[in-house]
């Protein structure tokens, strides 16, 4: 385990560990002595001989100052690094969640990883902090204690020792019993915590419908599960820890019997006797100490290797430099084929989007239009064929490099809780305020913080939870101007908006738009039509291209589109450029 911890700690981490380490085991080698001692101060002192004890009580004395300074140096060690661990870990998961591919992230992983970042870093960072200490005790105080045993009486030592192989397998059973019940504990947890969040978020919607019931249902159901996960365990294991706490006894219960045996034979005296039988019982403590210790130290466990997991999931391959690279604006699909999981959703996809022009995506949902744009934006690497941006395979550019390239405007707005500013400036940290002003005027917003109370500083709450759905749009816009790149990713809003935002979204858009390469799921007819180039995909495969007026001319699907879509309610006819 401390193998593992070092590893997904990484390099920085192994001297602490280390020192951390071998402090627990001198704590644990003199609590080990301290128990030894017992012996030569209690034999004088059951006979009377308190001359002879003192000198021992002097020694006895010293071993115990010299473990409780190694117990608080390995304490304060202990707690530190595991201060520190939080942080490494925090970091590590931090660093490899920013390089995995963007197409990773899932709603369930993302239940995982928040799991896995919370109550599993702290189950972690508790090993140094307080489990490390405990059961290393428990195993080298008591062999300490058989150490010494052989010098005072080989048999009993002897007594001890058979018992140890016992414990071990019992102690393996036991933890083995219930580590088969972990994964149902976990997934139980994690599916609960999920259905909490859902119920809490979903709240609009599940009154809305007049589910809240059902949906209180589920969530029952899910704490109903981790009840019976918990108790399922607690029956599996049972037995396993009354069989560990009964063989402890049993040890103990073998060395008096074998001390008696032998004391019986008269080579021991009874002093000797009663001074090894309390050594003994203390001799078991730190065992029973580590059974109850087992239940903590597999979580810990099962976290880790969590970690290892998340930490060993691959990030999409990039050079490990960036090469000079001049952009030609330009997006290429050229023979694509992806697919999710084992179903195939892009077919020997290829497809041109000439700088400075916009390509608008239209087809049936579930065509692959989204999938399309997430391969431009490298949200994952394709099965076949090549992406190009810029006239460069994405796979050969740096992640900044292809960022740089791109601005993403997606139909859901995520905003940090932060100012109008801020959240701009997320577009690009270095611009001056000016900058970012000109990037509000042109998206609009100077219109959204004029009517706010505090202006451009007003804080926008969770995910923008204080701005309607288009005020959020518009500082999304406003981001991507301010960000500049050649390249806009595009995905129409399909929710209807006042005329207001409606106009203003228009001419933000606009202003993003000008001079770039345009990328776009369309969704508005003005927009289709003022394309560049139309691009009709069909099951993962283009059924057509061409300007509008030559697919309307071609009588094709496009043309069964265009006039299904005019006439439906799907579509909306509304005025105003992108
Ligand atoms: N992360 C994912 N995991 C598994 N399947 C996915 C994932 N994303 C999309 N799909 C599937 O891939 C297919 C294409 O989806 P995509 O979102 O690209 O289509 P779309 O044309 O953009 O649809 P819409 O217009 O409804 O957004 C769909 O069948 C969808 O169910």
């Amino acid at each position: 385990m401390i193998r593992q911890l070092a590893r997904v700690l990484g390099a920085p981490y192994a001297g602490p560990l280390r020192r951390h380490l071998a402090g627990v085991l001198a704590y644990a080698v003199l609590q080990g002595l301290v128990f030894v001692l017992l012996v030569p101060v209690l034999r004088p002192l059951l006979r009377g001989d308190t001359d002879g004890a003192q000198p021992w009580l002097g020694v006895l004395a010293v071993v115990v100052l010299a473990t409780a300074v190694a117990y608080w140096v390995q304490a304060q060690l202990g707690y530190r690094l595991g201060m520190a661990l939080s942080r490494a870990l925090h970091h590590r998961i931090g660093d490899h969640l920013a390089a995995l591919p963007l197409g990773w992230f899932t709603p369930a992983r993302v239940g995982r990883v928040a799991r896995m970042s919370s109550t599993g870093v702290v189950d972690v960072m508790g090993v140094p902090a307080h489990l490390l200490q405990p059961v290393v005790t428990a195993y080298v105080s008591p062999a300490v204690v058989v150490l010494a045993m052989l010098f005072v009486d080989w048999r009993l030592a002897v007594a001890a020792l058979i018992t140890v192989p016992l414990i071990v397998l019992v102690f393996r059973w036991s933890a083995r019993l219930l580590a088969a019940t972990d994964v149902v504990v976990d997934t139980a947890g994690v599916e609960a915590s999920n259905r909490i969040v859902e119920f809490a978020q979903q709240q609009a919607v599940l009154r809305a419908y007049g589910r809240t019931g059902e949906g209180f249902a589920q969530l029952d159901a899910a704490l109903t599960e981790v009840d019976r996960a918990n108790r399922r365990q607690l029956l599996k294991g049972g037995p396993g820890l009354v069989a560990s706490a009964l063989m402890v006894q049993l040890s103990v219960t073998v060395v008096i019997v074998a001390g008696v045996a032998v004391a019986v034979g008269t080579t021991v005296d009874a002093a000797s006797l009663v001074a090894l039988l309390v050594l003994t019982v203390r001799f078991a403590e730190p065992l029973v100490a580590a059974a109850d210790l087992g239940a903590a130290l597999r979580m810990a466990r099962n976290s880790l290797d969590r970690m290892d997991e998340l930490l060993r999931t691959p990030v999409l391959p990039e050079p490990s430099a960036a090469s000079s690279f001049s952009s030609d604006g330009s997006i290429e699909l050229d023979g694509v084929t992806f697919g999710y999981d084992d179903r195939r959703v892009l077919d020997g996809l290829s497809l041109t989007v000439p700088a400075h022009s916009m390509t608008a995506l239209v087809g049936p949902s579930g065509s692959g239009k989204t999938t399309v744009v997430r391969l431009v934006a490298r949200f994952f690497d394709t099965l076949e064929g090549t992406v190009r941006v810029g006239g460069r395979d994405v796979r050969d550019l740096t992640t900044e490099q292809l960022m740089a390239q791109i601005s993403v405007v997606f139909q859901d707005v995520y905003l940090f809780d932060a100012s109008i500013t801020d959240n701009i400036r997320a577009g690009r940290a270095e611009a001056t305020d000016d900058e970012v002003l000109e990037a509000a005027r042109l998206a609009r917003v100077d219109e959204i913080a004029t009517r706010l109370p505090d202006g451009y500083d007003t804080m926008v709450g969770e995910g923008g939870a204080r701005l309607s759905g288009g005020e959020r749009q518009r500082i999304s816009i406003a981001r991507a101007i301010l960000k500049n790149a050649p390249i806009v990713l595009l995905d129409e809003a399909t929710a209807a908006l006042d005329p207001d935002n409606e106009a203003a979204i228009g001419s933000a858009l606009a202003a993003l738009t000008a001079d770039r390469t345009l990328l776009v799921i369309a969704h508005r007819l003005q927009t289709v039509r003022s394309a560049d180039q139309i691009v009709v995909l069909d099951n993962g495969r283009i059924a057509e291209t061409g300007t509008h007026d030559q697919l309307l001319a071609a009588g094709g699907r496009y043309a069964a589109f265009w006039s299904e879509r005019t006439r439906a309610s799907g579509w909306r006819l509304v005025s105003g450029a992108v």
